[in-house]
């Protein structure tokens, strides 16, 4: 195993400890989220009561394959605790996510959260945004148009591709990668994206994180944001 996957086992091992029986839990996406999601599949087939809500398909089909039972956020609409991976944190605790295109979703059930964890290996710690670019959920009746607005700024959008083919997210969307190296104020940056008709969400995640779990080859350190 490399020693990336170690970090992210880590990581979840150590996010297994916040979990509690009977709690409504967000499931998240992606590598590190299908760790935690794995490490709870045990637990469940041990007796341990917890009922996911996942944040994508893919999360929902791992989950459903390990017998978690599960929820939907309409029927769950408030979420305990949510854990969720990230592509890229600041020491001021702002976030890349989207990666893997569940952005949307993600922040959706982040919000909905009354706690939300987010578990990284250390290599995911940045000090500041932007080596990794910035996902954006786009309506595609409005792509060509945002395009345009994005290069007006500079963003560089880049169309997301799958097997060749537009990348299509859970709900139907797009995703353009923008390059936002040289921006430092993520909320402006966050507000100015949301206004453009056609963006649905970003992939900033400012202000979600309550406690960051960092896994290294060995164990994981706890940050908990003092907001
Ligand atoms: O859309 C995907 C999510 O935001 C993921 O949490 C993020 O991309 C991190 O994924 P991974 O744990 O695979 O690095």
């Amino acid at each position: 195993m490399d020693h990336t996957t170690q970090a992210k086992q880590q990581a979840a091992k150590a996010a297994l400890k916040y979990v509690e029986p009977g709690m409504i839990l967000g499931l998240g996406t992606g590598s590190t989220a299908a760790e935690l999601i794995r490490l709870l599949g045990e637990q469940v087939a041990q007796g341990f009561d917890i009922t996911g809500v996942p944040s994508s398909d893919q999360s929902a089909q791992l989950a459903q394959e390990l017998g978690i039972p599960l929820s939907s956020l309409q029927e769950s609409p408030v979420l305990d605790l949510n854990i969720d991976g990230a592509d890229e944190v600041d020491p001021q605790f702002n976030m890349i996510k989207g990666g893997g295109g569940a952005l949307l979703r993600e922040k959706i059930l982040a919000q909905s959260a009354k706690r939300n964890i987010f578990i990284v290996d250390q290599g995911k710690q940045v000090h500041e945004l932007g080596a990794f670019p910035l996902p954006l959920e786009v309506v595609p009746f409005a792509l060509e148009s945002v395009v345009i607005q994005l290069q007006q700024i500079d963003l560089n959008p880049q169309l997301r591709l799958q097997n060749g083919a537009p990348f299509k997210t859970d709900e139907g969307n797009a995703i353009l990668d923008a390059d936002i190296r040289g921006f430092s104020d993520y909320q402006r940056l966050n507000s100015r994206l949301l206004a453009i008709p056609g963006i649905v969400e970003t992939g900033l995640f400012l202000d979600y994180v309550d406690v960051l779990i960092v896994g290294n080859l060995t164990g994981a350190g706890i940050l908990e944001n003092p907001k």
